[in-house]
């Protein structure tokens, strides 16, 4: 469904994308992970044509993506920090959107404004509304259009453990209808029951990229976290033995 070929994205000297390439398969749950810097959200933005790639290219269900502008209809993108007209109320930010987006979807995906019972802080303007208030919005937004896929920056960061719980569930459920679904976050533990593969970079390029149960399989461990840390020390160990693949 995405395609990127070799891209290389550099801001002045530092190169935050290195000749990277990725297949992201529709019904696949992938954890974008990686330590802070190593390009994961450039590699989102590029995918979402935010920024653009130096060289290499990127295809969206076989079709180039630089100079279209479509394709995003049909992706929710939650991102790491929401940035929103700060005069303007939750509803205002709402009928903006679907203004923008008139005619891209049919029905109006409303459950998680239903469970984050975001309805009745409507009136609020964005400037007055709490880390965690901004992020349901951005959560309620990304999910709203019922894209084909979804891009989540870190979606639970800042938001309390039983909203983090019911934003999981919407997960899983966008999953089970076979979506595409991309997710990067710090906490491991939260990506166990979601992931289907994990994607891990390191200064702009894969270390490795695995199916979770070739990952379990491989590292012996159940959980996410210590089958990363795993593959992370049997990385370094194989770094120099070629007959190893990642
Ligand atoms: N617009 C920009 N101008 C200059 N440098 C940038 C810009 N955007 C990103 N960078 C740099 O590119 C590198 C990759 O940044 P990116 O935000 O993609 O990392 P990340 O893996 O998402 O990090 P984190 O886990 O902290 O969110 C960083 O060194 C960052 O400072």
């Amino acid at each position: 469904m995405i395609v990127a070929k070799n891209i290389t994205k550099s801001f002045s000297r530092l190169k935050a994308l290195d000749e990277m390439s990725v297949t992201f398969s529709k019904g696949e749950c992938i954890a974008l992970l990686g330590p802070n810097g190593c390009g994961k959200t450039t590699l989102i933005k590029t995918i979402l044509g935010m920024v653009v790639p130096d060289s290499g290219t990127i295809e969206f269900d076989h079709e180039p993506i630089a100079g279209q502008w479509l394709y995003r209809n049909r992706i929710g993108y939650m991102p790491q920090i929401g940035r929103y007209p700060e005069n303007m109320t939750i509803a205002n930010v709402f009928e903006m959107m679907k203004d923008i987006r008139k005619g891209s979807c049919k029905q109006l995906d409303e459950d998680l404004m239903e469970s984050f019972e975001l309805k009745a802080l409507m009136h609020k303007k964005m400037h007055t509304l709490s880390g965690g208030t901004r992020q349901k919005v951005s959560a309620c937004l990304s999910f709203l259009f019922n894209p084909d896929v979804l891009i989540l920056d870190e979606p639970t960061a800042g938001l309390d453990p039983v909203s983090s719980e019911k934003l999981k569930e919407k997960i899983i459920m966008q999953k089970e209808k076979g979506k595409l679904i991309l997710i990067t976050s710090h906490v491991l533990s939260e990506l166990d029951d979601l992931v289907t593969e994990v994607f891990y970079m390191q200064d702009g390029k894969r270390v490795f990229s695995k199916k979770i149960l070739e990952l379990k399989e491989e590292t012996g461990e159940e959980r996410l976290s210590k089958a990363v840390a795993k593959m992370m020390v049997l990385s370094n160990e194989q770094k120099h033995d070629k007959s190893y693949t990642f």
